[in-house]
């Protein structure tokens, strides 16, 4: 865990040949409503948040305080009713829909609690999926077998999911959520379905990769021990961000961080 006390929230300088590169995710004044019934339910109100490269974001709150939904938000899944989302610059209000679903295969990655493999394709076939659907067939061999190394799938590397574990089963999907060299990695509780030795290993293969490969990772869970690996913590309440945490400042491990977030949930 030294890596948390060490590592830098925001990779601040990164230059390309156009000048500084925009981070990764920035949100402005964010707000989602949604219907149910006769109420109007205000699952995201007014959040502004910036994710640099290299960065690692935790997202923290009861539920029904608007994680999700802001992480969709962040995704280009759900569309905000005010406020403004940018992908490395690039206002996702400004795509149409396919644009949109295009520009999201490339530069974001999504993880899920319940890994969304396909059942019928093996481990290399899945992380390889996101390539087949951009025509990006030539990149298949110089990505998938490395990445599969990487993330020590390589002997599973034929299996399909029914044969391979909870955690092989997400690192594939992590694998996948990475092929494409996105920008951004989103993960919704990715450890959810893990018992807890294996969600820590996700945890720290995840911090490993926004270190390496200096990604930007925004992980939405409850869990304390998923929350402590990450730079920063976003706490939520009500759709608003009621107070960020810092890796190190705030918290230096699980119970410290856990019980700093209390102290902030309940002082609200
Ligand atoms: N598609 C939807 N239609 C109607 N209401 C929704 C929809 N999605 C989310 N909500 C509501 O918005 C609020 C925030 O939901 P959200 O899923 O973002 O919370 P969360 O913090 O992720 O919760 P959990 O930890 O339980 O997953 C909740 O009141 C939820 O019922």
């Amino acid at each position: 865990m030294t890596s948390i006390m060490t590592g830098s929230a925001a990779a601040a300088g990164h230059e390309t040949p156009q000048g500084p590169a925009a981070p990764p995710v920035v949100l402005e004044g964010v707000a989602k409503r949604f219907r149910q019934g006769d109420a109007i339910i205000e699952a995201v109100r007014g959040v502004s948040l910036t994710v640099e490269e290299g960065a690692f974001v935790a997202v923290m709150g009861a539920s029904g305080s608007g994680k999700s939904t802001l992480l969709h938000l962040a995704a280009g899944l759900t569309r905000p009713d005010e406020g403004r989302v940018a992908i490395e610059g690039t206002d996702l209000a400004k795509l149409p829909d396919a644009t949109l679903t295009r520009f999201r295969r490339r530069r974001i990655g999504l993880v899920f609690q319940a890994f969304n493999l396909v059942p019928t394709l093996t481990a290399e076939e899945n992380v390889a999926l996101p390539l087949l659907t951009e025509g990006r067939d030539d990149a298949i061999a110089g990505r998938v077998g490395p990445l599969l190394d990487r993330l020590g799938l390589a002997p599973r590397r034929r299996h399909r999911p029914d044969a391979l574990s909870g955690g092989e089963q997400q690192r594939v999907a992590i694998a996948r959520a990475l092929v494409a060299e996105p920008a951004l990695v989103l993960a919704d509780e990715p450890t959810g379905s893990l018992d807890s030795a294996t969600g820590q290993g996700i945890c720290r293969l995840l911090r490993e990769l926004s270190e390496e490969r200096r990604r930007a990772i925004v992980v939405v869970t409850h869990e304390p021990a998923v929350a402590a690996w990450a730079d920063r913590v976003v706490v939520m309440k009500d759709g608003r961000i009621l107070a960020e945490l810092r890796a190190g400042d705030d918290y230096r491990d699980a119970h410290s961080l856990a019980a700093r977030y209390q102290g902030a949930v309940e002082s609200s």
